[in-house]
């Protein structure tokens, strides 16, 4: 086999709390992360020149060293000590860039579990995780995916039971936010509320779907919503539309509704699409 073209998926945080800060800068989370059905799709292709090269349909993706992509091709070969022949990596982009849905990250999963196959190596997915960790707290759970607590950085990963099927709209208005810099200001300004992940848990345990939309909750909407009335608008839309519950994504500044009626789902994507064109009406996985 000399090429491989995988869908790498988007997540949403259907709880996300941070806990702590350790010595290194980094945090400590508490969150629950969902796929969804939008996804980028990643082609990863042998080549016999010796480099590793990166084609993108988005200009403001780097297609340089600085791609996600293209560091975990690097990631992969360092670790394994093989020798790289060559490769082209496509990336066809339908996921928002910079918008609190992991989209670096899920690209970077792809192409780890695609150099798994194309060079079989059968590293398995601890070890990808691991490897996986080196780019990104996110990229772990790209790789495994479905419905999952995280803790720890967001590496520390057990799965929860599949949430109840449901449609999904996705708003990411015109503007990016830094990961960084929203953890930097939620030092400073972290809310009194905070979300109850372990009756999320229980929700999606139970197979509870108003239970799982009553409780989704994410601390860092406080820090980016008080700078961006963007947030509060998307969400006002998604309930005047009838989402049974609506949060932001991440960092954000992406925000999501849930919906089970297929026809209130459409109503909101269509009002969002027109005031925010990257809108998208998709699925939980
Ligand atoms: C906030 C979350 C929630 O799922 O998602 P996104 O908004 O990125 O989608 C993640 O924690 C984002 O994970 P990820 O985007 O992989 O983060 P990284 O690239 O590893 O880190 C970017 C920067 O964010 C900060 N960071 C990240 C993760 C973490 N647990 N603590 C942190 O403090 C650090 O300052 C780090 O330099
Ligand atoms: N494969 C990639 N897809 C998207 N963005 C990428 C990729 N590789 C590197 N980046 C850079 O990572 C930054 C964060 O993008 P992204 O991963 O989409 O954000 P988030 O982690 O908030 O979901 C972007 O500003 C972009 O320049």
């Amino acid at each position: 086999m000399n090429s491989i073209k995988l869908d790498a998926h988007a997540k949403i945080n259907l709880t996300l709390d941070v806990t702590g800060k350790l010595d290194n800068g980094y945090h400590t989370v508490r969150m629950v992360m969902q796929s969804v059905g939008l996804h980028d799709n990643v082609t990863v292709e042998k080549t016999d020149d010796g480099q590793i090269t990166l084609t993108c349909d988005r200009p403001y993706v780097p297609t340089d060293g600085r791609n996600l992509a293209v560091r975990a091709a690097n990631a992969f070969f360092a670790h394994t000590g093989l020798v790289c022949p060559g490769l082209r990596i496509d990336i066809c982009k339908r996921i928002p860039v910079a918008a609190g849905l992991a989209g670096g990250s899920t690209d970077a999963a792809a192409v780890l579990r695609a150099l798994d196959t194309l060079f079989e190596t059968n590293l398995g997915l601890d070890t990808l995780c691991e490897i996986g960790l080196t780019l990104g707290a996110d990229v772990p759970y790209c790789l495994r995916g479905g419905t999952m607590l995280a803790e720890g950085i967001g590496e520390v990963l057990s799965p929860l039971p599949a949430a109840p099927h449901c449609l999904v709209v996705l708003c990411k208005p015109a503007f990016a936010v830094s990961t960084a810099a929203v953890y930097a200001q939620i030092d400073d300004h972290m809310p009194d509320v905070r979300p109850d992940t372990a009756g999320m848990c229980q929700a999606l345990a139970q197979g509870d779907y108003n239970g799982v939309c009553h409780r989704l909750y994410n601390v860092m909407e406080a820090v980016t919503a008080v700078r961006h009335a963007e947030i509060g608008q998307i969400k006002d839309i998604l309930l005047s539309c009838g989402a049974d519950g609506a949060a932001m994504s991440g960092s954000g500044p992406t925000t999501f509704g849930l919906f089970h009626d297929p026809n209130k789902a459409q109503m909101a994507f269509n009002r969002l699409k027109a005031i925010f064109p990257d809108t998208h009406l998709t699925e939980i996985l």
